[in-house]
């Protein structure tokens, strides 16, 4: 029998007919099933006009939180097809962040790739290249390479006040620019034996290297307008707007390939990021990662970590200009440690690596911070696209496709998770074990032979137990994280360090001695709590450059407040139009920055 050309070609169309037809009915068949799994949740009401108005207003963290108060520990959101289950319930969120069956919702990270010059360490699957990459990036936050960082931190916080002194009370400065700059100089250095520069550009009128510090700034603001307005707005090139951001983007890259020639030019010293990432080897081909590969790790090693503790940095100065109460007491720990300039002491002795652990107040001030303004504020958001997921000792069962969401500004600061969610009280991180649960938020009947984590938490010595608190995660591939009093380490700062199959442990992190009080072992209903804080995320996909962040801020807020008082500039609008500026641009950040006078304490000389 022969088939003649209509034959053939009806047979193709009927087949592409079928299979669109099948596609179409799969993808019904399962935004109904979801939306019937889900129906019995609360929050129905922030379908997606609810979530386009939060988009809107910028502040989808504040939003999260928000319906969190009304809606409870787990709530549902829903924009058109797309379901998401909201968790604030420590428990559940940690069985959710450490579960092997799910991955980050790429769609969502994926926004940042143009930015970021492709799928990266931040951005990409939970999968063999992100394990090769973090393994080998991993030993770059190790407790000598810290102290090394710790050098340079001191330094360019020293050049950060000689430009405040400069500057003189009466001039208003972007606090938040500034340490931005402090950060991306510091990681220049740490990072890629890079002088950045980005402090000295300041004085010299925002010339070279320092400009990159606001097109960076300016490409997470487009990033975020194409993340809310959708992949359509690349398209619209006859907007001025949207061209103007695609030569930010090309601007950004120059700079992310300027650091690559530094690398490959130079030799790039031990511990150094470059150094590290040079090492790694693709495992789909054996070899180093190929030009196009190293520049998104890169761009996402150098960005993260700027971003993120500017703008900590800058959040803590701003609480601290309205707490004048706790600013004292920053101040007199400051003085007691012979370290605040006073008119007997002008010129105090230098920070020392030592001096990390003994400012309990000022690490407390942090936490708090960080607490009330996580950088990560939309938190972690997971998915299973395969299969459906169990949770809850078998009391939820969550259909494959529907994200959950851990939003850490809800997280931090509902009401169900926290006494006097909505005060500034540094005072609460005194008391060991604050950033764990410390009440069940859903009925009891909801834990009864529910133990997710009993069989993933590390084994520890009782040595160990005293002074941190470990957690593992479930794949027991990672290592979690370790609180050290007002500082969080990554896991392997003690105790036994988990291993991955083939018995390395992808997560090799420092060990920072002594660095402040003792965590208890924090236990309820005969097992581990869970975690109500956690800016840094949790589970394997926890943030890599912890430790450079929790030694950034101490040091550079211990040198700024031994030499200045910092007060919010009336161009801010007070309270009121610090909150009306701020806003969610992949971080939480402010729309004007931090504009700021820098008052030198009773004793800085005039320059
Ligand atoms: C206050 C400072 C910081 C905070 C609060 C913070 C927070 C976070 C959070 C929440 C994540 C998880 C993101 C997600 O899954 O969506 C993350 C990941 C990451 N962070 Fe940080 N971060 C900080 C500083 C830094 C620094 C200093 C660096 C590096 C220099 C860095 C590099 C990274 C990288 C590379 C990842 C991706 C890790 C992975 O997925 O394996 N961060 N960070």
């Amino acid at each position: 029998m022969s088939l003649d050309a209509n034959s053939v070609q009806r047979a193709i169309a009927f087949a592409v007919v079928i299979f669109i037809v099948q596609g179409v009915a799969r993808f019904v068949w399962n935004c109904r099933r979801r939306s019937l799994a889900l129906k019995h949740l609360p929050g129905p009401t922030y379908g997606w006009l609810g979530i386009i108005d939060a988009l809107r207003r910028r502040q989808i963290h504040r939003s999260a939180t928000e319906w969190a108060n009304v809606f409870g520990p787990i709530f549902r959101v829903r924009l058109l097809w797309f379901h998401a289950v909201v968790i604030t319930d420590p428990e559940l969120a940690r069985e959710v962040l450490h579960s092997p069956h799910l991955d980050k919702l790429r769609y969502l990270y994926s926004f940042l790739d143009p930015f970021l010059g492709g799928t990266n360490l931040l951005t990409g699957h939970t999968d063999a290249h992100w394990k090769a990459v973090r393994k080998g990036v991993a030993p770059a936050f190790s407790a000598g390479n810290m102290r090394h960082a710790f050098k340079h931190i001191v330094e360019r916080s020293g050049v950060l006040t000689g430009i405040l002194a400069k500057s003189g009370p009466a001039r208003v400065m972007n606090m938040d620019n500034l340490l931005l700059r402090e950060s991306m100089d510091v990681i220049g250095r740490v990072g890629f034996e890079k002088e950045m520069g980005a402090l000295e550009d300041f004085m010299e009128g925002d010339v070279g290297s320092g400009a990159s510090v606001d097109v960076m700034l300016r490409c997470t603001h487009e990033v975020e307008r194409r993340a809310r307005q959708g992949p359509q707005r690349m398209l619209k090139i006859w907007r001025k707007d949207v061209r103007h951001g695609y030569r930010l983007m090309e601007q950004w890259q120059c700079v992310v390939r300027s650091l690559l020639k530094h690398m490959q030019l130079g030799t790039p010293g031990k511990g150094t990021f470059a150094h590290m990432l040079l090492r790694v080897k693709d495992p789909a081909t054996g070899q180093p990662l190929t030009d196009a590969k190293m520049l998104p790790e890169i761009a996402a090693l150098y960005f993260a970590g700027i971003d993120t503790t500017g703008h900590s940095g800058a959040w803590t100065l701003y609480l601290l200009s309205q707490y004048p109460e706790v600013e004292a007491r920053v101040v007199a720990e400051l003085d007691a440690l012979e370290l605040l300039v006073t008119p007997a002491r002008p010129q105090p002795r230098e920070l020392e690596w030592a001096d990390l652990g003994r400012l309990t107040y000022l690490q407390a001030v942090i936490k708090e911070v960080l607490r009330m303004y996580p950088p990560v504020g939309l938190g972690q958001i997971r998915v299973n696209s395969k299969r459906d997921l169990i949770l809850a000792g078998g009391r939820m069962s969550i259909p494959a496709g529907t994200a959950l969401w851990v939003p850490h500004h809800a997280m931090h600061n509902v009401h169900h998770n926290w006494d006097r969610a909505d005060d500034f009280l540094p005072e609460r991180w005194l008391e060991a074990g604050t950033e764990y649960a410390t009440r069940r938020t859903m009925p009891a009947e909801w834990y009864r032979g529910w133990a997710p984590e009993a069989a993933e938490v590390a084994p520890t010595s009782d040595a160990d137990v005293a002074q941190f608190s470990i957690q593992a995660d479930a794949t027991g591939t990672t290592g979690s994280t370790a609180s050290v009093g007002a500082l969080s380490m990554p896991a392997g700062t003690t105790g036994a360090v988990p291993q991955d199959k083939r018995g390395a442990n992808p997560n090799p992190s420092p060990a920072v001695p002594g660095l402040g009080n003792e965590i208890e072992e924090a236990e309820l209903g005969g097992r581990r709590r869970a975690k109500r804080y956690f800016p840094f995320a949790e589970g394997q996909r926890h943030c890599v450059g912890m430790s450079l962040a929790n030694i950034t801020l101490p040091a550079t807020l211990a040198v700024l407040l031994s030499r200045f008082s910092f007060k919010l500039a009336d161009e801010m609008g007070g309270p009121e139009g610090v909150l009306k500026t701020e806003q969610y641009t992949l971080i939480t950040g402010m729309a004007k920055g931090m504009l700021m006078n820098a008052v030198p304490r009773p004793g800085v000389a005039a320059e």
